[in-house]
């Protein structure tokens, strides 16, 4: 079987145009324009690059963007008055601090610190909990970006058996809450489980957020299964001296000789990510506006 390969960075471009649509009827019926703020602590080069695509991201679907860079030595009382003022702010609707911040910073206070209706990244003990009790509130963007592709490539989720590898607050233990939502048995499998291979091996919907490049082999997989590959490490290219590309957790080629449907690396979830990003700051921008949430941007 070769598997069909899921187009991650098309599916996130339709995401992001539903987004533009819906803050253009925003702007155009009350006057309100989504407003996200991204803060940037010291100069990590990856960090620049990817905050540089929030942005580009950003302004293209009409919403506006606040970027906030601190310098590195930042202290946690300046980072925290800037925070304060963001969650205070009425044009701010979104607010995301770029990970990692440098060691004198905690990324757990930093998170805590955002009000929790502006937290878009969905980090909040406050957008986990209500999350893990089935409520409304802000949904991590890998887990929502992969939940959409999901939903959108194999339809109804019920009753399929789900293995998510990796159990992070960032993605595992979000990602098995969405997918346990949407009816399937979820086992949540991680580095230091007994037969790895064997847990894999049941699922129909495999997503592997290991962390470890290449990881799931072809032979972990149910022929004909779904497989995410959340992914992304950054190695030098084989063949581009001083370039670097990007490898999933999954070992792509073999693989895809036996899923059915499968995410690339890069091109698969990583513009999800982005999109539901978006798609996030659409949300709580009409929540603060006490307006309907945007239909097929949330889970
Ligand atoms: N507070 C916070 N929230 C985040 O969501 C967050 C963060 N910090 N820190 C870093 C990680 C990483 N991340 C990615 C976003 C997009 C791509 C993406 O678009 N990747 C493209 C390729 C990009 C490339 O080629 O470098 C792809 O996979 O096709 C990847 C990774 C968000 N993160």
């Amino acid at each position: 079987m070769v598997a069909q390969i899921i187009d991650g960075k098309a599916f996130a471009a339709k995401v992001r145009g539903q987004v533009a649509q819906h803050v253009s009827a925003l702007k155009a019926q009350h006057n309100q324009t989504p407003g996200l703020a991204v803060v940037l602590v010291g100069e990590d080069p990856a960090s620049e690059v990817y905050v540089a695509a929030k942005h580009k991201a950003t302004v293209e679907t009409g919403m506006t963007s606040f970027e906030h860079k601190l310098p590195a030595d930042v202290s946690e009382a300046d980072l925290f008055a800037l925070i304060d003022q963001l969650n205070a702010d009425p044009d701010v609707h979104g607010i995301l601090c770029q990970f990692p911040v440098p060691e004198h910073l905690s990324e757990r206070r930093v998170v805590a610190r955002i009000d929790p209706a502006k937290d878009v990244d969905g980090l909040s003990v406050v957008n986990a909990g209500l999350l893990a009790s089935g409520e409304a509130g802000l949904v991590p963007c890998t887990p929502l970006g992969c939940l959409m592709l999901l939903r959108d490539q194999v339809g109804d989720l019920t009753g399929k058996d789900a293995v998510v590898v990796g159990r992070s607050n960032l993605f595992g233990k979000p990602m098995a809450q969405l997918l346990l939502r949407d009816n399937c048995t979820v086992t949540v499998a991680h580095s230091r489980s007994n037969d790895l291979p064997g847990i894999c091996k049941r699922a129909d919907i495999l997503v592997a957020a290991v962390g470890r490049a290449q990881m799931v082999q072809g032979d972990w997989i149910k022929p004909g299964a779904t497989v995410i590959d959340v992914g992304i490490t950054r190695v030098p290219h084989p063949e581009k001296p001083g370039k670097s590309r990007l490898i999933g957790d999954v070992d792509f080629g073999p693989a895809s000789e036996v899923a059915g449907a499968i995410t690339p690396v890069p091109g698969g979830v990583g513009p999800m990510t982005i999109a539901c990003l978006l798609a996030n700051t659409l949300t709580a921008a009409c929540r603060a506006h006490g307006l309907a949430e945007p239909q097929g941007l949330t889970a």
